[in-house]
């Protein structure tokens, strides 16, 4: 309920705020670059920070005849105004402190800059303008502490929020990861801006400046370089002097300090009146040092980031809403009418496109059916079959529009039996694959009148859209409905590519027949071992996928298992060499050979070896493992010369192999970690990563073993380098 709260807030906080927002960022990022190019100007003489006051005054009492005041700004710039008949040193100008020599004329006012500010400020709007902007700097802080807080939930709560956020490759990764990197930026942006507002319009609680006075009691007149508090004062504390208007006893210097203000007696140099700067003057100058970045060349750049991310923040937060909302459907009929019921459970739309999808044709169909959330499941009075699709969050939670389900499903009485079937969307780079959708599982189990037709749900990895298709088909033939599900859930047509088949090497042995492709691309295709390719049979309707290696020509390899009555896999064993064969390449990042770490782990069984058959030729610092389970050695020799050769130009370090059919010491993959658990656990623990392909059943396998090496080693728990992505898996 609470995320609710904190979604809809940030949602309506942002749409509140977008189009002046914008503005502030763009003109923001700009006036960014005011401080960088004031401090790049040639004005600072090294060492001024530590030069002291008496110093300074003595060289310039030399130097000038009547010098009215000094300045020292937040780039240690020393200006000096000074009245003199001679007209080159009149007036007020850069100096060097050491010697009193004029640095430079004060340039005027940047005029590009000056407009910026205006418009940052004000939008030209005067006080209205500026009141206005105040608001939107508040917004913007309510806007980061919503961020923040949807970011904990995301996470799976407070204490994770640093954990490895993993990597989806969608806009909001990039959307969270970058949030949570520009956080306290934004929030000190934000906050600072804000108090700088409240205090331009006397917002801020009243607080008065501490004054102490003191009588002079000294009757010595001494110089002014001797005055012990302009001995003691260095020019890193000060902001201004001002020089007594006469010499009058009654004039005084008037020394501005960065929380005080001193007079001080002219003659004897004593201090006679101390004002402490209230607390609220000196936040202001704080905010407005850390709102502007004045003086310091780091902040501004953090600041002129912090603005183009607010900008990326705008972009990417548009496109989730985009995304959520073109994904909400409206029902043709209600939910009384219908006998179809599909109850969806998605945080970010994607699983609802494919409740639509089904929606749309069973419409199509002519049949009635009703498409809602998974929270706001009820009694259907005419309901035959019920179809549930969720996906998983946070740490195995339900998604937010279904987390009242289980709930309701307890308090709801059915009067009428039906049929429900359940899919589960997730990812195999979360621990708990699938877990709502295992959940509601178990639990409709439970209910008496609810049919559940199959013994598991149909569990989905990465929104494979093939695998709902292929489900959806069987459901509509075993329902007797005739249905058009379309083949390509996204209507961009996927780009082909035409590949040759240069060279077909089969292999069989008492078990198994298994054959290896080699293809080059007719124009250039760019792919990278880990990569997939979706190959369609002819008159076939749903495309299979492929993990794919490359030989050292930049060849693509292929390892296929022929299944006797494998459409696809009895397809490709009948191509010749120089056939052609149209593919689709499609990127898998999470699978790619990673860029950091020094030590890499690659673990296949079968014809999961595919990948891994590029990666160990390609150019890494890391070293490379490869432990491989297949059946027998007859096997092996299908696929030794692209190892041997890896072995002999050292981009291989070292190679294991398990025979289950053979008279072996290792029977499984799984074998051979248990052997060399002390190295993997030296590897995890260094950052390294473990790399798996093959079957479903063996990586569940390795993920058992590796929990208990990593008990065994006293490591993190394994769940700790699976979230920080040092688990990649590409299993089916
Ligand atoms: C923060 C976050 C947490 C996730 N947690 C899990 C999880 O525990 N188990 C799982 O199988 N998938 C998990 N996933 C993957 C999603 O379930 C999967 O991407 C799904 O297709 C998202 O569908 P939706 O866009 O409809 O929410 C998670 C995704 C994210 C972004």
């Amino acid at each position: 309920m609470l995320s609710k709260i904190w979604r809809y807030s940030h949602f309506y906080l942002t749409v509140s705020s977008f189009l002046f927002l914008l503005l502030a960022a763009v003109t923001g990022a700009f006036l960014a670059f005011k401080p960088i190019q004031e401090k790049l100007q040639p004005y600072h003489i090294k060492n001024t920070e530590e030069a002291s006051v008496a110093q300074l005054i003595d060289t310039l009492s030399n130097k000038y005849g009547e010098v009215l005041d000094i300045e020292v700004d937040k780039n240690y710039f020393v200006k000096t105004s000074v009245f003199s008949m001679d007209a080159d040193i009149d007036g007020q100008f850069y100096i060097n402190p050491f010697d009193g020599n004029k640095i430079a004329s004060i340039p005027p006012k940047n005029d590009f800059f000056e407009f910026l500010t205006n418009f940052h400020r004000s939008l030209f709007l005067k006080t209205p303008g500026r009141v206005f902007i105040g608001i939107i700097c508040f917004l913007l802080f309510l806007i980061a502490i919503t961020g923040f807080l949807l970011a904990i939930k995301r996470q799976g709560g407070f204490l994770k929020f640093c954990s490895k956020i993993i990597n989806d490759k969608s806009i909001q990764y990039n959307h969270v990861a970058l949030g949570r990197l520009m956080l306290i930026p934004i929030i000190v942006l934000a906050l600072s801006g804000t108090y700088l507002s409240m205090d331009r319009f006397s917002l801020l609680p009243k607080s008065e400046a501490i004054v102490t006075q003191q009588k002079s009691k000294l009757k010595n007149v001494i110089s002014f370089s001797d005055f012990p508090v302009f001995k003691n004062t260095t020019l890193k504390d000060v902001q201004k002097l001002e020089f007594p208007f006469s010499t009058d006893e009654e004039d005084y210097f008037i020394l501005n300090l960065h929380d005080k203000e001193l007079k001080i007696h002219q003659k004897t140099g004593e201090v006679v009146q101390t004002t402490h700067y209230p607390f609220t003057q000196i936040l202001a100058v704080l905010s407005f040092n850390l709102h502007t970045g004045t003086g310091s060349i780091i902040w501004s750049l953090v600041l002129f980031l912090s603005c183009i991310a607010i900008l990326y923040f705008m972009y990417s937060g548009s496109v989730i809403t985009f995304k959520r909302l073109s994904s909400k459907t409206k029902n043709k009929y209600n939910s009384n009418q219908c006998n179809f019921i599909i109850l969806i459970g998605s945080e970010n739309g994607s699983t609802k496109k494919l409740g639509k999808i089904l929606y749309k044709s069973l419409l199509k169909a002519g049949e009635k059916v009703f498409l809602d959330d998974l929270n706001n499941y009820s009694k259907y009075p005419n309901i035959e079959q019920l179809i549930i699709i969720t996906s998983t969050y946070g740490q195995g939670e339900p998604p937010s529009n279904a987390h009242l389900f289980l709930d309701k499903l307890k308090k709801t009485n059915i009067n009428k039996p039906f049929d429900c079937h359940i899919i589960g969307l997730g990812s195999y780079s979360y621990l708990k694959f699938c877990e709502f959708a295992k959940e509601i599982h178990t639990q409709i189990l439970l209910e008496e009148n609810i049919n559940v037709p199959s013994k598991e749900p149909l569990l989905i990895h990465n929104q494979n859209y093939e695998a709902f298709r292929n489900w959806s088909l069987v459901w509509a033939s075993s329902s007797k409905l005739n249905l058009e599900i379309p083949k390509e859930l996204s209507l961009k047509k996927q780009k082909e590519t035409i590949f040759k088949i240069v060279d077909k090497q089969n292999t069989t042995d008492d078990f198994d027949e298994t054959f290896t492709l080699t293809l080059t691309a007719k124009k250039r295709k760019k792919f990278v071992p880990g990569d997939l390719l979706a190959i369609t049979p002819p008159n076939e309707a749903s495309e299979r996928l492929y993990s794919i290696g490359k030989n050292t020509n930049g060849d693509l390899l292929m390892s296929i298992k022929r299944h006797s009555h494998g459409v696809c896999s009895n397809y490709l064993n009948d191509l010749k060499p120089s056939q052609e064969l149209k593919v689709t390449i499609k990127k898998n990042k999470e699978f790619h050979l990673p860029k950091k770490g020094k030590q890499v782990i690659l673990i296949a069984n079968g014809t999961g070896i595919a990948p891994f058959l590029g990666m160990i030729h390609q150019k890494t610092k890391a070293s490379i493992y490869l432990y491989w389970g297949t059946r027998t050695k007859t096997s092996e020799e299908l696929y030794k010369p692209q190892i041997l050769e890896a072995i002999e130009k050292k981009t291989l370090q070292q190679y294991d192999i398990a025979f289950s059919k053979e008279e072996s010491p290792y029977k499984y993959v799984q074998d051979l970690i248990n052997r060399d658990e002390k190295n993997i656990a030296k590897i995890l623990a260094s950052g390294g990563t473990i790399m798996i392909c093959g079957s479903i059943t063996m990586r569940d396998d390795i993920f058992i073993l590796l929990e208990k090496i990593c008990n065994k080693n006293k490591l993190h728990p394994f769940e700790a380098y699976n979230n920080k992505g040092q688990i990649l898996t590409d299993c089916y």
